[in-house]
C-alpha cells in the first residue's frame, strides 16, 4: 500500500477551476469531479479542509479596474466563495462523506462562522471542512485564506489546485521556453517573484513552516497522487 505524506491538509481550490469551459459561474460536473477526490482522500483517512476561491464570479480588483470601489468589490468576491463552498459541501455529501462550510464572514442562514475551535471539532467529528470567504477581509486573497486556516488548522500541507502543473521559471500561459521546478525554498518564490501564489500567502505559509505544493486542478486524480507523493508538482519548502 502507497503510504500517504500527510494527515491533515488544506487543498485551495481555484475559483475558475469551478467553472470549466463556461467562462463564469459553476460547473456542476467539475465540482462533481473535485468533490470525488476529496471524499477519495477523507476515506484514505486524510483530514481535509478545502479553501475554494472566487474568481469564476468575482474579484475585486475588476471591479476596481473599472472605477468601483474596490472595498464593495473585494465583499462581493467574498460572497462568490460562499457560493462556490455550499456547491462544494452538498456535492461532498451527495458522495457520502459529512462536510461543513465554515464562513469567514457570518452568514448564520447558510452556514456556521469559523471559529478555530469548531473547526477543531468538526475535524475531530471527521468531517470535510469548507472554508469561505477567505480572510473576511478587503484587499486579501483566498490564497492568503488558505496558508491563514492551514496555519491556525495545524495543516501538514498546503496544496494549491490551479490552472498550471506546478511553479515555473515564468508565466508558462505566456512564456512557452518556461521550466518546471520539482522543489524551491518559500523565500526562492519570493525573491524571483515567481507569480503563481500571491507573496503574502508565501510568507505566511514560510513564517509557520508549511510546505506548499502547486499541482494542476485540471489533472484527474492529481489531487489524491499529490497526496501520495506521485506525479506532477512543485513542492515549496524549507
Ligand atoms: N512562475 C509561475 N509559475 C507558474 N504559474 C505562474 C507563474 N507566474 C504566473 N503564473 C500564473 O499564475 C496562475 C495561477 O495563479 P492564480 O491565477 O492566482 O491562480 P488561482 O486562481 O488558482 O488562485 C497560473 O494560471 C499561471 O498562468
Ligand atoms: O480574504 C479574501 C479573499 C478573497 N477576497 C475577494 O474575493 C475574490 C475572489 O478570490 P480569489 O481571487 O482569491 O479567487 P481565486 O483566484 O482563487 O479563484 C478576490 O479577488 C477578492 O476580491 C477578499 O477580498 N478577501
Amino acid at each position: 500500500m502507497t503510504e500517504l505524506k500527510y494527515r491533515r491538509v488544506l487543498l485551495k481550490l481555484s475559483g475558475e477551476a469551478l467553472m470549466g469551459d463556461r467562462g463564469f459561474g459553476i460547473d456542476p460536473k467539475v465540482v462533481d469531479r473535485l468533490a470525488g477526490e476529496i471524499v477519495e482522500a477523507h476515506r484514505l483517512g486524510i483530514q481535509v479542509g478545502v479553501v475554494v476561491g472566487g474568481g469564476n464570479i468575482f474579484r475585486g480588483v475588476s471591479v476596481a479596474a473599472d472605477g468601483g470601489d474596490r472595498t464593495t468589490g473585494d465583499y462581493l468576491g467574498m460572497l462568490g466563495t460562499v457560493m462556490n463552498a455550499l456547491a462544494m459541501r452538498s456535492a461532498i455529501e451527495r458522495l457520502g462523506a459529512p462536510a461543513v462550510v465554515l464562513s469567514a464572514i457570518a452568514i448564520p442562514a447558510l452556514c456556521e462562522t469559523f471559529t478555530q475551535r469548531e473547526a477543531l471539532r468538526h475535524f475531530a467529528a471527521n468531517k470535510v471542512i469548507v472554508f469561505a470567504a477567505g480572510t473576511g477581509n478587503p484587499f486579501f486573497t483566498t490564497d492568503s485564506g488558505a496558508a491563514l486556516r492551514a496555519a491556525e488548522m495545524d495543516c501538514d500541507a498546503l496544496l494549491k489546485g490551479t490552472q498550471v502543473d506546478g511553479v515555473y521559471t515564468a508565466d508558462p500561459k505566456k512564456d512557452p521556453t518556461a521550466r518546471r521546478y520539482e522543489r524551491l525554498t518559500h523565500q526562492e518564490v519570493l525573491s524571483r517573484n515567481l507569480q503563481v501564489m500571491d507573496a503574502a500567502a508565501i510568507a505566511l505559509a514560510r513564517d509557520n513552516k508549511i510546505p506548499v505544493v502547486v499541482f494542476s486542478v485540471h489533472e484527474h486524480g492529481a489531487f489524491v497522487n499529490v497526496l501520495k507523493g506521485k506525479g506532477l508538482c512543485t513542492v515549496i519548502d524549507g
